[in-house]
């Protein structure tokens, strides 16, 4: 287990307070935020670039403070894949356990049996300059889980690839974390990066931890509207609650909730759904408006709806009418989907 404690760090324009989490043993957890959250001073923190900070951060009930990252059991794989040029790939791969004392033998053993699972079989005599990136950053991951790391830190690895390649990538890292168990604390500011690959997701706010859960918790029941508006929940509303209709200056919709004071209300473009009659089925809710604007994308229509001063966001895959601009229409939901914060 990796333990940070009321970790604290300040620079002129940025302060960290307090701050904790806990990622079990063979965990995936991500730390997701944007520029500037504070995601590398973490990871500085745990590898030991940073020396100067509060609290402490223990791997598998060891303080590490003082200690160089092999001390620690920690790898690293960054941005860059900062291979040694002058060695070929098995022997780039094979070069921590060469530090270690580790036979010749069973190093380069190791190390081709690595690469083979990160599908880099034949390529262990290439050198680096031979090498795409995305090879190059296979090598890297490759040369960081033969050390069988307490901690494997990921550094927004794949963000200099493209996206198609970062795909497959992100697939086959995910299949071998499963199968050797690693534990992870990766960083990126991509969110689907982020939900795809972790078990667990940090969200930070400048320096703070914003909500730390699952995926599938953050997207059900995100804890304030920052992590809800940043997971891509866009239709977020304030208002209050009486008699079961949700309203504030500009709109008014019925609710499942009878009252309330002072709620943000949200509501996923995906659960709700346009129509072009008022009626509702058991549990719905509906609420008129009208067309702003609508298009077409990945097989999705997207359509922005004006309910009254508020816009509100509607994502479906069909629409059994032609839409235009301008034309009213009801937006239907099921109140059960409907999130409280
Ligand atoms: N050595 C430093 N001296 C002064 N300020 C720093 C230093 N390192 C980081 N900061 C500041 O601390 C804040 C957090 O930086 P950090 O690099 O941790 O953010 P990040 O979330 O990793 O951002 P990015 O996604 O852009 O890499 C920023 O405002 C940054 O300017």
């Amino acid at each position: 287990m990796v333990i940070l404690e009321d970790i604290g760090k300040n620079y002129d324009n940025f302060k960290m307070k307090n701050f904790n989490l806990k990622i079990e043993k063979g965990e995936f957890v991500t730390l997701l935020g944007e520029s500037g959250c504070g995601k590398t001073t973490l990871l500085n923190i745990i590898s030991g670039l940073t020396e100067d900070y509060d609290g402490e951060v223990y791997i598998q009930g060891e303080k590490t403070r003082g200690k160089s990252p092999k001390e620690k059991g920690l790898s690293m794989v960054f941005q860059d894949s900062l291979l040694l040029p002058n060695l070929n790939v098995e022997d780039n791969v094979a070069f921590g356990l060469k530090m270690m004392g580790i036979s010749k033998k069973k190093r380069l053993e190791k190390a081709r049996d690595v690469l083979k699972e990160l599908g880099l079989g034949g390529f262990e005599k290439r050198h680096p300059y031979d090498l795409s990136g995305g090879q190059k950053q296979r090598v890297s991951i490759a040369r960081a889980l033969v050390m069988e790391p307490k901690l494997l830190l990921m550094d927004e690895p794949f963000s200099a690839l493209d996206e198609g390649l970062r795909g497959k990538l992100q697939k086959l890292l995910k299949k071998i974390q499963k199968k050797h168990k690693s534990t992870v604390l990766f960083v990126t500011h991509d969110r689907n990066e982020a939900f795809y690959l972790s078990d667990k997701i940090a969200i930070l706010d400048n320096g703070k931890l914003a909500q730390f859960d699952t995926p599938l918790n953050l997207y059900k029941k995100p804890s304030s509207p920052f992590v809800a508006k940043f997971i891509g929940i866009n239709n977020i509303f304030t208002g209050k609650i009486k008699d079961g209709i949700f309203y504030n200056e500009t709109i008014e919709f019925p609710v499942k909730f009878s009252e309330a004071e002072k709620v943000c209300l949200a509501l996923k473009s995906e659960d709700l759904r346009v129509t072009l009659e008022e009626k509702t089925d058991g549990n719905e809710g509906v609420f008129k408006g009208i067309v702003k604007d609508s298009s077409f994308k990945s097989g999705f229509y997207h359509l922005d709806i004006d309910i009254g001063g508020e816009c509100i966001e509607v994502i479906q895959n069909r629409v059994e009418f032609p839409i235009e601009n301008h034309m009213e229409l009801y937006i239907r939901y099921n109140k059960d989907n409907i999130i409280l914060i």
